[in-house]
Formats: structure tokens, C-alpha cells, sequence
């Protein structure tokens, strides 16, 4: 469980975040500017603000970023072609990529994960854009964190791709047993992953619900505002 009390003030923009995530995936819906990414800097220490974050009861935003049971994947998190696609895994363990043998075993469980080993030798520039994305992946799966933050990550591919991308990373949620928490301006995308929503306005978590609330099987007032119904 992840529970945060978080606040964060810049110029004209304040936000006030406060929720309790359990394992499983989450999606944060809402407009444009009303504080989605905002939250996820906060969490993964990108930002600075004030308040509290435990996970399982550990407070964690007294951590330094580094330190914290989390792992980031944006939208621009672009693979380097001059490296193979295991030095490209390699890196979110050191930069150096100089590993222990354990840190390689690391490095092979996930490539194996999202179905990379017998390409692990190759170069970005020889795999399909569904590869590539799963090499990024699996860059943020080989931390081994807890808590995987998602700021957009598929929103710039078409959608065949994304809903691909989205079940892997829906399927490797639950056998790792992550907290996953995607900040995403598709409703669509949220329905697909089946998991729990949080609706962002003006800087505050406004209603949390299942994603079933987005196909009007149940009825929340906030999300029927939000979806425009
Ligand atoms: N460090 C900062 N520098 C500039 N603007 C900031 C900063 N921190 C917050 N903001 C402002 O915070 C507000 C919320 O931005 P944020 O990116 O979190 O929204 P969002 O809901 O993710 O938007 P979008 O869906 O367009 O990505 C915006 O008005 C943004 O300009």
C-alpha cells in the first residue's frame, strides 16, 4: 500500500494530493494542466514539496530519490542506439554497466520478461517499435522496484502498439505484485488496463474509484463530469 499526503505550490499552481494506492494498476485521468504528471515528480523526487509518503508503512519521501522503492517510465524514455539491447537493460542497474553476476542474471530476467533474451545481442536499430518499447521496459523492470510510476509512456504510438504495451505492463503488474501508477488523457486506456482511477482537478485527487466507473456501470459524479456525460 502506498499512501501519500503531498503538497506542492508553484507561482499561480498548488496541488494537494492525498490517497491510498493499493497493488495493481491505477490510472490518473483528467485535463489537461490539472496536476497528473505533477504528482508523479513529487513521488519519484523530481520535484520538491512538503508532506508525507509511506510505502507499506515506510516513510519514503524522506528518502533520497535515489534511495526510494520506485521506478520512473516516461514517454521519452528513448533506448541508445549505439548500445546493445542488453547494455540498454544493463544501464538502469549502473551506468557503468559494469555488473556483478547477480546484476546480470538481473539484467537476463528481464529481458526474458517482456521477451527479449534471444535478442539481447542486437541493436535498437535492428528491432520493431514493439521491441524497442519492451527494451525500455524492461530498463524499468530490472530495478526491481515496487512502485512503477508511468507518465504517458505509450501515448505517442499507434494503437495496436499501445494496447500491446499497456498488457504487458498490465500482466507484469500483477506477477510482480507493483504498484503501477499511469498518468494517461485516454479513458479508452484506463477502461482496457481494468484496474482503479483517480481523478485529478485543479491540483487535488477528487474521486478514486474501479474503471468500471468509466464504462457507466457504476456512477460517480466527478468522472460523469469529467467524461462529459
Ligand atoms: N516546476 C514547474 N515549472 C513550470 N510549471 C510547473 C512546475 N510545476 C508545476 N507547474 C505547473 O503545474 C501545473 C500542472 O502541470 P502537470 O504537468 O502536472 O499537469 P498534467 O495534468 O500532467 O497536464 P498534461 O495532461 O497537459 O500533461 C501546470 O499549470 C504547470 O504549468
Amino acid at each position: 500500500m502506498l499512501e501519500f499526503n503531498l503538497h506542492y505550490q508553484w507561482d499561480d499552481f498548488s496541488a494537494h494530493y492525498q490517497a491510498k494506492i493499493d497493488k495493481g494498476f491505477t490510472c490518473l485521468l483528467g485535463g489537461s494542466g490539472e496536476g497528473k504528471s505533477t504528482l508523479l515528480y513529487l513521488l519519484g523526487g523530481f520535484l520538491k514539496g512538503e508532506g508525507q509518503a509511506r510505502f507499506d508503512g515506510r516513510d519514503v519521501f524522506a528518502l533520497e530519490p535515489s534511495q526510494r522503492p520506485i521506478t520512473t517510465l516516461f514517454q521519452s524514455d528513448n533506448v541508445f542506439p549505439q548500445l546493445s539491447v542488453w547494455d540498454n537493460v544493463a544501464v538502469g542497474i549502473h551506468p557503468s554497466r559494469k555488473l556483478s553476476s547477480t546484476d546480470k542474471a538481473r539484467v537476463m530476467q528481464s529481458l526474458e520478461k517482456v521477451q527479449l533474451d534471444a535478442l539481447s545481442m542486437k541493436f535498437p536499430g535492428e528491432l520493431s517499435g514493439g521491441q524497442v518499447q519492451r527494451v525500455s521496459i524492461a530498463r524499468a523492470l530490472v530495478r526491481q522496484q515496487p512502485i512503477l510510476l508511468l507518465d504517458e509512456p505509450f501515448s505517442a504510438l499507434d494503437p495496436s502498439l499501445r494496447r500491446e504495451m499497456l498488457s504487458l505492463v498490465k500482466q507484469l503488474t500483477h506477477e510482480q505484485r507493483l504498484i503501477a501508477l499511469m498518468v494517461t488523457h485516454s479513458p479508452d486506456d484506463a477502461i482496457f488496463v481494468d484496474g482503479n482511477v483517480i481523478l485529478v482537478d485543479k491540483g487535488k485527487l477528487v474521486a478514486q474509484d474501479s474503471a468500471q466507473v468509466l464504462t457507466g456501470r457504476s456512477r460517480n459524479v466527478h468522472f460523469e463530469r469529467y467524461l462529459g456525460l
